[in-house]
């Protein structure tokens, strides 16, 4: 099986936390060396994989392999391209998000729940009908680049996570997780009333997992316990979520946890994910609970659904604060 060879990989669990001040203090420092020689330590890695998507559904990877200046050049070109003018930006607007390349704005404008404070730039990374000259000419190379690496990571965490399932390394990738992944690059400007609404409102992402890249500047957050905690930016890590259609098929294993950002009036944040889902375009593949993950004492408490139809539901009902899960409850 291929692993990661020539990389270290730590996961930083939140695991330890200051209650009185809800930030993240002390992260617990896990060093994964050696992770492709020596199967023990790809071992340990999969059972802090397993803690940490069990009990948080959040987790930081750093020495992931993809190079400091990637993660750079990549936050530097998202913030190129919305600090454009907006004659530019506008000739890529749409509220279509099939498109392979679209700007938006709240994609849930037209839902009852409140507006975020932020734009996007979303890639349709699985259509191929994206071709290099269609990228915006200021960050033309990089996002290609940073795609194609983001990807390979993401590949090799289907692998662990499926293994921390006890299930077979590729039987999250046989399941097409990845064949509708989107690029979500995010901006949030200065907001001069930041009280007074949300970058993002708390939400679960509607994916299998989501890798997401930060900047510096902060706000976002996860609910654990009923407390929001700080997910404090690492420059060289990636945060690592997991999505209500992983909670679906794993019959509440992995907890897809809910998170939010805050606006702020301090300087505009950039942020990158990677929405980890199947292909929309297909109406076949149905996401119930993995069959070997069932038992006499652990039915299921989904019904089975496609992802488009999953998507649907939760783009049409807005982050209104209400989990996408319930509705598939059985
Ligand atoms: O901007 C962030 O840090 C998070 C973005 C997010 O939650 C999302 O794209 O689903
Ligand atoms: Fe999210």
């Amino acid at each position: 099986m291929e692993s990661i060879t020539t990389d270290e990989i730590r996961l930083q669990e939140l695991q330890a936390f200051d209650e009185t001040k809800a930030g993240v203090k002390g992260l617990v420092d896990q060093d994964f060396t050696n992770i492709g020689k020596d199967p023990n330590a790809r071992q340990e890695i999969i059972s802090k994989v397993r803690e940490a998507s069990e009990k948080w559904g959040f987790f930081q990877v750093v020495n992931h392999g993809i190079p400091l200046n990637v993660l750079q050049d990549m936050k530097e070109g998202v913030l190129r391209f919305h600090e454009q003018d907006t004659e530019v930006k506008k000739e890529m607007y749409s509220r279509d998000l099939t498109k392979p390349l679209v700007f938006t704005s709240n994609f849930d404008l037209y839902s009852p729940a409140p507006l975020n404070w932020g734009d996007t730039f979303a890639w349709n990374m699985a259509s191929n009908a994206t071709k290099p000259e269609d990228f915006p000419v200021v960050c033309r190379d990089i996002i290609p680049e940073y795609g194609r690496q983001v990807m390979k990571l993401g590949m090799e965490l289907l692998e662990l996570l499926s293994e921390a399932l006890g299930l077979d390394p590729n039987h999250l990738k046989d399941m097409d997780c990845y064949k509708g992944n989107m690029l979500l690059c995010h901006y949030y400007p200065t907001c001069p009333e930041p009280e007074l609404t949300m970058g993002t409102a708390g939400h679960c992402d509607p994916t299998i997992l989501t890798m997401l890249l930060q900047d510096h500047i902060g706000g976002l957050q996860i609910l654990h316990q009923d407390k929001w905690i700080d997910v404090q930016p690492i420059p060289e890590a990636l945060v690592v979520n997991i999505g209500d259609v992983m909670q679906l098929i794993t019959n509440d294993r992995f907890k897809s946890a809910e998170h939010r950002v805050l606006a702020n009036n301090i300087a505009p944040r950039v942020s990158i994910a990677c929405f980890f889902r199947a292909d929309l375009r297909s109406q076949e593949k149905l996401y119930g609970p993995i069959k070997e993950l069932l038992s006499d004492d652990n039915p299921p408490r989904y019904r089975e659904t496609t992802f488009v139809d999953f998507v649907t539901y939760f783009n049409a009902k807005g982050l209104d604060g209400i989990s996408a899960l319930q509705h598939f409850k059985l």
